[in-house]
């Protein structure tokens, strides 16, 4: 498969890492709006993000894959390209174990050593980052983000955008809503609204929002 990566920042670079781990992926273009013009480099392709729209012509073969961190950037960017879906790539690290009966939405990336468990739906655009374990039944939606080591158990619902902060846990059937973020290390064990900040264990909101989702 022959990829186009989105974004050249931290989580990109893990990305990156990732593909080669993979093998059989090629890199041939970064895009990024660091790149004020379109040039090649050692065969690959390098220019602005919106570049991508006129790559699918010239290279109809590519796959895409927005490879940065932040859930709200993530989206605009997905939502400003237009791309169909068929057209990015989902990746996952060889060491992830995922069950069978797991769905994995495109453009999304599993890192290494994460474990998704049975039944699982895990929308388009979404991370389960290194170590994470999502437990059966869960959900976590588009452009979420479960960060690393953070744990799902079982029924848990991570609505759009939101983020699970690296080794926080959610106990099992609780609602994360769309757009919030859970602290690291917090510990969730009710339902948390959605636009809002919760830290602590057990997890309580400190910050609402203003400014809403995306
Ligand atoms: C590979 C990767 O890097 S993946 C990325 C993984 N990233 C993460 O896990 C980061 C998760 N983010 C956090 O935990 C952040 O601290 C957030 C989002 C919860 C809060 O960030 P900010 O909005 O910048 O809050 P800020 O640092 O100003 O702290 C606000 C208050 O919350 C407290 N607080 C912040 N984070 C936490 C936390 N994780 N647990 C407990 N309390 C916290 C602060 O002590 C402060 O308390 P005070 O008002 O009593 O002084």
């Amino acid at each position: 498969m022959k990829i186009a990566i989105i974004g050249q920042g931290g989580h990109s670079k893990v990305v990156r890492d990732l593909i080669k781990t993979i093998g059989e992926v090629e890199i041939v273009g970064c895009l990024d709006d660091q790149y004020n013009a379109e040039f090649y480099r050692e065969q690959v392709f390098y220019g602005p993000v919106d570049a991508a729209r006129t790559f699918t012509e010239d290279f109809p073969d590519v796959r895409f894959f927005v490879a940065v961190g932040n859930n709200r950037v993530r989206k605009q960017i997905v939502e400003r390209l237009g791309i169909p879906d068929a057209l990015y790539a989902t990746l996952i690290h060889p060491t992830a174990h995922i069950s069978s009966s797991t769905s994995i939405g495109p453009g999304s990336v599993v890192m290494p050593c994460a474990v998704i468990n049975t039944d699982v739906q895990v929308g388009a655009h979404a991370i389960i980052n290194t170590c994470a374990v999502v437990e059966h039944d869960s959900l976590v939606a588009n452009y979420a983000h479960v960060s690393p080591n953070a744990t799902l158990t079982g029924n848990v619902m991570v609505r759009e955008g939101a983020q699970i902060g690296a080794s926080a846990t959610v106990i099992p059937g609780k609602e994360i809503g769309k757009w919030t973020i859970v602290g690291a290390g917090a510990t969730v064990i009710d339902d948390i609204p959605p636009y809002c900040t919760a830290v602590g264990v057990p997890a309580m909101v400190k910050t609402k929002e203003i400014t809403g989702g995306v």
